[in-house]
């Protein structure tokens, strides 16, 4: 089944259309990147996923079951997202304990102690965090929290806008690892954003080339690492962003 599946779908913020008629299924367990220039559509398509670009014609389907364009609880429980500002993402007054726990609070699920506490040990947070607040957390340790909120309610589905592109590079690369081994352990299945092609080497299966609101070019991401992706939009890009973050790629797993 596809985890994820868009059927010629156009995206718009008022009168002006910035998606237009892509379509793309992703099989459970994948881990799938839209790449491509800035503005291109990447992350309104994830929106209109998530439920934050309600102005959307076609098919989104998750898990099989087509979404509604209002909010979507069954959806909501299945798929999740995390953006690339751990900094701005989590409210400053809420405690880490908080923040975990509001999920469950919100869908009525009862022992909230015991799972935060071991949410905070899948994304590698010592237990003295629990009662700190995000200020008192370094960049990289409010992205596992924000990456552990978005597994509280146990997702099949993680929507990742950039999520390493605000951190110093050797953050990113245990934040890389540490999505790298969560996918791995609970079966997830990742569309990612991303402008960094040493990132998508690294963590997915398959990459679209998006430009200008189309999707150019589908391809297994053995054709990245290889240089030989088929458009010539997609190799300009690959050439433009040749040698830039390139000690990720030889990230370890
Ligand atoms: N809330 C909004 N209201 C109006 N226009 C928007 C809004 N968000 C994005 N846009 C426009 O939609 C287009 C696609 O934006 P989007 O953020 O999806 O691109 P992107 O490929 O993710 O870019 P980037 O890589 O810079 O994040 C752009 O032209 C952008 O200016």
């Amino acid at each position: 089944m596809s985890a994820i599946s868009l059927g010629n779908l156009d995206i718009s913020y008022g009168d002006t259309k910035v998606v237009h008629g892509v379509s793309l299924d992703i099989s459970e367990g994948e881990s799938f990147a839209l790449v491509g220039e800035s503005g291109s559509g990447k992350s309104t398509i994830l929106r209109a996923i998530a439920g934050l670009a309600p102005d959307w014609t076609g098919e989104i389907a998750v898990l099989g079951k087509a979404r509604s364009h209002g909010v979507d609880r069954d959806v909501a429980r299945q798929v999740q997202m995390v953006f690339q500002d751990p900094y701005g993402s989590l409210h400053p007054r809420k405690t880490i304990d908080a923040v975990l726990s509001e999920p469950l609070d919100i869908n009525g699920i009862g022992s909230r102690g015991e799972r935060v506490e071991a949410m905070l040990n899948a994304v590698g947070l010592d237990q003295r965090f629990r009662f700190r607040f995000p200020h008192q957390l370094s960049g990289g340790q409010r992205q596992r929290v924000a990456i552990a909120r978005a597994l509280m309610l146990e997702p099949k589905v993680l929507l990742l806008d950039e999520p390493t592109s605000a951190l110093d590079v050797s953050v990113q690369a245990e934040i890389l690892n540490l999505l790298k081994r969560l996918r791995r352990e609970q079966g997830l299945t990742y569309l990612l954003v991303t402008h960094n092609l040493p990132v998508v080497s690294f963590l997915c299966d398959r990459l679209a080339v998006m430009r200008q609101g189309r999707i150019v070019e589908v391809a297994d991401v053995a054709l990245l690492k290889s240089g030989r992706l088929v458009e010539p939009y997609s190799r300009e890009l690959l050439e433009a962003t040749a040698g830039r973050d390139a000690s990720l790629a030889d990230t370890p797993s």
